[in-house]
């Protein structure tokens, strides 16, 4: 099966229970959700005018939303030809859940990867039985997605983005009949807004819950 693929590239996971854990990150494009606040607008629409070799896309960066189709074989090669040595692969986007992940996700867990999904939860979640997935749930959209239970069900980790209180009132509902007991919940607040990170840090003490910051963007790294 070929995805649509926007960038690859090999950095340090900058964000939730794998922070700091050199990874290869594989971004889909391809998102209807539309979070005001979104870090990757680029990759929102796949328009066919934007469609490039996959050389292309594996060569630069994908801050435009070109995208190219690749599969797990030919990303796996491509891997190997730009020498990247990180074995965690980190599946994003845009939404990947848009997606099937079972193919590719199989294809690079029998490679020897280990494999991360991050999505919105917004769609079913399809992969691989041993892969790390990470639901930063999205409420309340333009596109008036649901939230699965599928996908909350399935997550081994629920990051969720906040800025106010009532982004953790939503939560709180969200996960009310969700079995917790063996998920990492972590808080992650929205755009480095200093009152976000001092309410995400305040609620992860009362909880017993997880910060995450997204620290690549204070390392300035991709
Ligand atoms: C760009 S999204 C792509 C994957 C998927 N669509 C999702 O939303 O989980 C990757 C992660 O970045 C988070 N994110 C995006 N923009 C953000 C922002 N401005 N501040 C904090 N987190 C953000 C999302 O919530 C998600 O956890
Ligand atoms: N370093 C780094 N860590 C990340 N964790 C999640 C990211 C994403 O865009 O999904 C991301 C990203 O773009 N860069
Ligand atoms: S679901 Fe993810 S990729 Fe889509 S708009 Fe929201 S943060 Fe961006
Ligand atoms: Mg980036």
């Amino acid at each position: 099966m070929k995805y649509p693929v926007n960038e690859v590239f090999e950095t340090i996971q900058g964000e939730g229970s794998f922070t700091g854990v050199p990874a290869l990150f594989v971004r889909l494009q391809g998102c209807p959700v539309g979070c005001s606040w979104c870090d990757t607008k680029q990759t929102w629409d796949v328009l066919i005018e934007n469609k490039v070799t996959p050389e292309q896309v594996i060569a630069v960066d994908g801050t435009i939303g070109r995208w190219a189709d690749h599969d797990g074989l030919s990303l796996i090669a491509a891997f190997k030809d730009k020498g990247f040595t990180a074995n965690h692969v980190v599946i994003t986007g845009g939404e990947p859940c848009l997606y099937d992940l079972s193919e590719i996700t199989e294809q690079l867990i029998n490679a020897g990867f280990s494999v991360q999904i991050e999505t919105s939860g917004t769609f079913e979640v399809l992969c691989h039985e041993k892969v790390w997935v990470t639901v930063s749930p999205k409420v309340n959209m333009k596109g008036g997605y649901a939230i699965l239970n599928q996908a909350l069900n399935r997550a081994n980790e629920i990051k969720h983005p906040i800025a106010t209180q009532k982004h953790i009132d939503e939560l709180d509902t969200l996960i009310t009949g969700i079995d917790i007991s063996n998920k990492t919940i972590c808080l992650q607040p929205i755009s480095q807004k200093p009152r976000a990170t001092e309410l995400a840090m305040k609620t992860c003490i009362a909880r017993n819950w997880r910060l995450s910051i997204q620290t690549h963007k204070y390392l300035n790294i991709d």
